[in-house]
């Protein structure tokens, strides 16, 4: 048979079954829509057939659904192409939700790349609301995140944060300017290596580790692509976009990575060399279910690897973008950075190293991150919840298996809430008691209820260390040409909201500091 003859013979079988596919989908739509019609959804905007609203995201969709609520209201709806969808966004409707429905919305909507490699399976961020989750949540927030353990912890934070002051000074001696963010980035995969794995894992002088580097920004890359397979399922199969075989390649080479270090420790452990590191892997190594209601006994060497990948993907984009937008905004208000300056001379002492202990009392700092939460929240949307069941919100039908966004980047600029929310100005949150852990709903960065961040205690500290030895440690200038006013202020949605043109500066020194064994 002649080839041609075979390719079109395929292709016209994979036509029908499309055709097919889509015409079992439209008649399914229509009778979902007579079975739920009775009940009241929230107004939305009417949608294409088949499509529904996936055209209205657009390459921004935090900022779509913020002019969509502004004219639905704050609860409204949308069908992404199968996938029924409730969008949350203003202050009132998520205290509702997490005060009143946070059982019945703490499922995950999965997306189709997290089941490659099935990390979904092993995984706390994307896993369902159940035993095995609750168990990775207790063992994280009783042996990782506790305030003794992050005590312990300091050293770790400060070594890789020296590590990070000297790289980035290195290279700005040979370069003139630097990227910001690779420093970050680099500096939080440590600080996580060495609290999970006793390891400084990358080294950008020496490219150590840039294979993992590498593989972990394609991951995070990849489940923030829109993937036309995630809004109809019955694409699956075909791939179109080759996201899941591009995420297997590269979860399979992460999750390799892990496993070495997971193997050897096993192997000195059972040669009696039995390891006294009081890190995150002999916990988990360690760790004896009581195997009630669901709880494995153990967790496997699979799910060991699965959980530290994760660590590193939760914590690397949302503490890099963060860092990257606090310094974009205090180099476009050169008064504020002025201001944070002055506080740190005053209570850490202009020859000293900020030490945690100095974060209570750096009011100015603390503000200085709160305000750039406010405005560049990393997870706009927050990770898609599911309810679990059908639920009665706000006057509404939410029916089970809806996937619910809370527009967490609207509701921090929602003048309902905030003066002037536009602009920059960290001196709001002296007037306030207002935080981010998940009380005043009006400003949840880190989300709230049972699937809030659970690494919330880790990233204060970090974010405050960094970005308070940031500034104490360098007069910050912009590239030639580029003014305060010129800066380019524009976002990149992905799994973070990282800034789309990435924040190069050139750096002199500020301080020579005591007990610095690094800049110098
Ligand atoms: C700027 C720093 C960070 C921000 C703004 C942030 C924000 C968030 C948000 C919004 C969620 C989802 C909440 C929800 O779906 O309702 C989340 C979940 C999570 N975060 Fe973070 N995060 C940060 C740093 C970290 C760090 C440092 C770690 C750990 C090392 C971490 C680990 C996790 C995990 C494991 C989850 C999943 C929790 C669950 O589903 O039960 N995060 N984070």
């Amino acid at each position: 048979m002649p080839d041609s003859y075979m390719e079109w013979s395929l292709a016209s079988v994979v036509w029908c079954g499309l055709c097919l596919a889509v015409m079992l989908l439209l008649l399914a739509t229509i009778m979902k829509k007579a079975r739920i019609g009775a009940n009241q959804l929230p107004p939305g905007p009417p949608g294409w057939p088949v499509f529904g609203n996936m055209f209205e995201l657009g390459a921004m969709p935090h900022v779509s659904l913020s002019s969509l609520g502004r004219k639905y209201g704050p609860v409204f709806w949308l069908r992404l192409g199968t996938v029924n969808t409730t969008v949350v966004s203003s202050a009132e409707a998520a205290m509702e939700m997490f005060k009143n429905h946070d059982l019945n919305f703490s499922g995950r909507n999965v997306n189709e790349a997290m089941r490659a490699c099935s990390y979904n399976q092993g995984s706390m961020v994307f896993g369902q609301h159940g035993p095995y989750w609750r168990m990775l949540r207790r063992i994280c927030t009783t042996e990782l995140f506790t305030n003794n353990r992050i005590n312990e912890t300091e050293h770790i934070r400060k070594k890789c944060i020296d590590n990070m002051l000297r790289w980035m000074w290195d290279e700005s001696q040979k370069k003139g300017s630097i990227e910001l963010a690779r420093f970050v980035s680099h500096m939080s995969v440590n600080v996580i290596g060495n609290v999970m794995l006793s390891e400084d894992l990358v080294d950008p002088q020496s490219k150590k580790g840039d294979e993992f580097f590498k593989s972990i920004s394609r991951i995070i890359e990849s489940i923030g692509k829109p993937n036309v397979a995630d809004f109809f399922p019955f694409l699956q199969w075909l791939d179109p976009q080759r996201i899941k075989k591009n995420m297997t390649r590269d979860m399979g080479n992460a999750l390799d990575f892990a496993c070495r270090f997971v193997k050897q420790r096993i192997l000195d452990r059972q040669n009696k060399k039995k390891s006294t590191k009081a890190d995150f892997l002999n916990v988990m190594l360690d760790f004896e279910g009581n195997q009630k209601d669901g709880e494995p006994a153990d967790i496997s060497e699979k799910n060991i690897n699965i959980m530290i990948l994760e660590l590193f993907g939760a914590s690397t984009e949302s503490t890099t973008g963060t860092i990257e937008w606090a310094m974009t905004e205090l180099l476009r208000n050169p008064g504020v950075m002025r201001k944070v300056q002055e506080e740190l001379d005053q209570v850490v002492g202009q020859n000293k190293c900020i030490e945690e202990s100095n974060i209570g009392d750096l009011h100015y700092l603390k503000a200085v991150l709160k305000e750039t939460l406010r405005l560049h929240p990393p997870a706009p949307l927050l990770v898609p919840h599911r309810a679990m069941e059908d639920t009665k919100f706000m006057s509404y039908s939410i029916p089970k298996d809806t996937q619910i966004l809370v527009n967490v980047w609207a509701i921090g600029r929602d003048p309902v809430s905030w003066d002037d929310p536009l602009s920059f100005k960290p001196e709001r949150f002296f007037r306030s008691n207002t935080d981010y852990k998940g009380h005043h709903f009006q400003f949840i960065p880190f989300g709230a209820g049972r699937r809030m961040c659970v690494g919330l205690p880790l990233a204060h500290h970090m974010l405050h260390l960094a970005l308070g030895s940031l500034v104490h440690s360098f007069e910050w200038a912009l590239e030639d040409g580029i003014t305060p006013e010129k800066m380019d202020m524009r976002e990149r949605f992905g799994i973070a909201l990282r800034k789309a043109d990435p924040l190069k500066v050139v750096l002199k020194l500020r301080v020579v500091q005591e007990n610095h064994d690094t800049v110098n």
